[in-house]
């Protein structure tokens, strides 16, 4: 195969780097605005805090794919939030398309079965510089009866670890979930796995839509790569504040207990 640089950042920190640091590269900010302008002037405000942003399905259709472009331009690593889910070929012919954009992770639903990933896998692995793929196991904003509303007679976790098996035995090493199925899903997937998980709430901050959730600390001892984090941040009265507090509780966390 030609050589090919996937646009990864590592997950684990390097030796050299502070906790301060190393939280900067492992916290996500999701940007979720209606506008590229509201987007790109707050992701200006946190520039010097934040390394990573989210676009999310909100602001890529209201903006468009250039919103990946400009924040690359900025410096900026970006993980691209689509959830693609849908007939093999077409999510093959989206990862193509949305693997050009410059992104460094992308998300497809695991749900969409072996074949749909086998194929978004096969159709990254051709692309010069592609993001890597997370697949998204089971939303953080699903309980118990919310699955077993959509037919799903099984725990999160239960529904977590089939999903990610399905995953892992189609090729793919990054996965989505909820920071109370870190543990476990890094136990079956190990160490060199990407875990990336929304579901962050820090102590006392408002828990939203969100079912299953976890303080940055928590979500970090149970072997969490990445922290997602948006409302707590993005309609915090200083959003720089918040953004410093989270990062200082991440520091704390890997200067106690490095997770990687
Ligand atoms: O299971 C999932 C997958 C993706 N998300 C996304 O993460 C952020 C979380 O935002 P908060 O405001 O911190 O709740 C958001 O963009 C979701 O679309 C998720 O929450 N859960």
């Amino acid at each position: 195969m030609a050589e090919q640089v996937t646009r990864k950042a590592a997950s684990e920190c390097q030796p050299e780097l502070s906790p301060y640091e190393c939280a900067r590269q492992r916290l996500i900010v999701a940007l979720d605005f209606s506008a590229a302008d509201s987007a790109l002037s707050f992701a200006d405000r946190l520039k010097d805090q934040c390394q990573w942003f989210k676009i999310g399905l909100e602001l890529f259709i209201a903006s468009g794919p250039a919103i990946v472009e400009r924040l690359v331009e900025r410096g900026h690593s970006v993980f691209l939030d689509l959830k693609l889910h849908d007939i093999p070929n077409t999510v093959a012919s989206a990862v193509r398309s949305a693997g050009s954009l410059g992104a460094s992770m992308l998300t497809i639903h695991a749900s969409g079965g072996p074949v749909m990933l086998a194929a978004a896998r096969e159709a990254a692995a051709k692309l010069p510089s592609p993001p890597q793929l997370l697949a998204v196991t089971v939303l953080t904003s699903m309980d118990e009866p919310q699955l077993a509303a959509t037919g799903i007679p099984r725990s999160p976790v239960e529904q977590v670890r089939l999903l990610a098996q399905t995953g892992l035995d189609s090729g793919i090493n990054g996965f989505v979930c909820s920071p109370q199925e870190a543990a476990a899903l890094r136990a079956l997937a190990g160490p060199s796995a990407t875990l990336v998980t929304p579901g962050i709430r820090p102590s006392g901050s408002e828990v939203g839509d969100q079912k299953r959730i976890a303080t940055p600390t928590s979500a970090l001892a149970d072997g969490a790569s990445y922290l997602v984090v948006g409302r707590p941040i993005t309609q915090a009265a200083q959003p720089e504040l918040a953004a410093e507090a989270i990062l200082l509780e991440i520091a704390e966390a890997l200067a106690i207990a490095p997770t990687e």
